[in-house]
């Protein structure tokens, strides 16, 4: 899997533990960068698909927004830092999170295309109708 590889929107890799991506456990799980994520939009009911599509065995998700792209703080942390935020899961298990603020934020998709160019993006289309 494709990481960072330099320039401004490249977060700090101090540790090892992102060189292929993940961090194992013994009981054979393990931490894997997300193979999707949900990039928005805020109010657009990315929380009840996040909950919907973990009700599959094949996928695990990460249960709080994260904010790694958006937010510096958490970005210049690095991928580690990011890692470290993913629920475990076994190898053939996907790996998603959310955070609609992505959506918004113009840093975020070169920063997301830097850490894998083949990632899959979820984004709600149809915004539900309660807010408009
Ligand atoms: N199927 C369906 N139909 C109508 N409304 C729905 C649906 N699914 C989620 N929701 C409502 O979407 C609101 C939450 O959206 P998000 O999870 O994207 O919120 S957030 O951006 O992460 O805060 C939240 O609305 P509020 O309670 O008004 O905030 C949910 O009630």
């Amino acid at each position: 899997r494709p990481l960072a590889d330099g320039g401004s929107s490249s977060p700090p890799t101090s540790s090892p533990a992102a060189d292929n991506g993940t961090t194992s456990h013994p009981n054979g799980t393990l931490q894997q960068l997300p193979q999707i994520i949900i990039i928005g939009v805020r109010k657009g009911g990315t929380r009840a698909l996040i909950e919907m599509l973990s009700l599959h065995s094949a996928v695990v998700a990460a249960q709080n927004e994260v904010h790694f792209f958006d937010w510096e703080s958490h970005f210049q942390k690095g991928l580690p830092w990011y890692l470290s935020q993913m629920p475990y899961a076994f190898p053939e298990q996907l790996t998603v999170e959310k955070t609609p603020a992505y959506f918004t934020s113009a840093k975020v998709p070169k920063r997301i295309y830097q850490m894998n160019p083949n990632i899959k993006l979820s984004h709600p289309r149809d915004c539900v109708g309660h807010r408009i």
